[in-house]
């Protein structure tokens, strides 16, 4: 199926909605990436297409370094050991999923995550930490991590690969599948089950909005988007 497509089957579609297309699916043990993952901001939903990095914890030793020695150092580890190979990979409605090295480091910041929004990702996964972490709310693109980190890659992280199966809070998501990430957190859904799956996820969505019609009606409250 297209991106195109897929993203048309899941528009609108809430976490809980396709919780319950899993379900409806016979997935019932898939999809729910465990809750530590979460919003970094009140708000963030995202749905798209998985890109996937992974990214693992170095063993290099930092050498004994001056100031000045330092500056050289690290950028030689954003070029050679962690460089940025997957902003020109982006397309349009991905969602960049990275694999953490698990360290309390923030390969998420303010810089890339607008970078691979610049590029087309609708948001941004990661089973790790996020830093710059008042900016990357004020830029509002949605980030779901684990938890909030202050350092920066050099000495501690190192790139792994592109488009590699992942893990991220024990879901296996791989590239093309699609992410789906409101305030209840985040899943997965396996790519060839997304037709069935977003079917019976829109089934559950229209009953909702016409159960909730009626009692907005009943309460005499304003309608609004989430019920028609
Ligand atoms: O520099 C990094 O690797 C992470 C970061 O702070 C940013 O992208 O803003
Ligand atoms: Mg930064």
């Amino acid at each position: 199926m297209e991106t195109a497509e897929l993203l048309r089957l899941f528009d609108g579609l809430r976490v809980a909605d396709v919780r319950d297309g899993l379900d409806w699916a016979g997935l019932h043990a898939k999809g729910t990436v465990s809750p530590e993952v979460k919003p970094l901001w009140q708000g963030a939903t995202m749905t798209g297409i998985a890109r996937t990095m992974r990214l693992r914890p170095s063993e290099k030793a930092v050498p004994p370094l001056t100031p000045e020695e330092y500056t050289g150092w690290a950028g030689r580890w954003y070029r050679e050991i962690y460089p940025n190979k997957i902003t020109s990979t982006i397309q349009q409605g991905e969602i960049v999923v990275i694999q953490s090295a698990g360290l309390p480091v923030g390969e998420v910041g303010s810089n890339n995550s607008l970078e691979w929004h610049a590029a087309g990702a609708t948001g941004v996964l990661t089973s790790g930490g996020v830093r710059d972490t008042d900016e990357c709310i004020m830029q509002e693109v949605p980030i779901f991590c684990r938890y909030r980190a202050q350092s920066m890659v050099q000495g501690r992280v190192e790139f792994d690969s592109l488009q590699v199966p992942v893990d991220i809070g024990g879901v296996l998501i791989r590239p093309g599948d699609i992410v789906v990430a409101d305030g209840d957190g985040v899943l997965a859904v396996p790519v060839e089950h997304a037709g069935t799956v977003a079917k019976y996820a829109r089934q559950e969505l229209e009953n909702d909005m016409r159960g909730r019609r009626a009692l907005y009606e009943k309460l005499g409250r304003p309608l609004d988007a989430s019920v028609q």
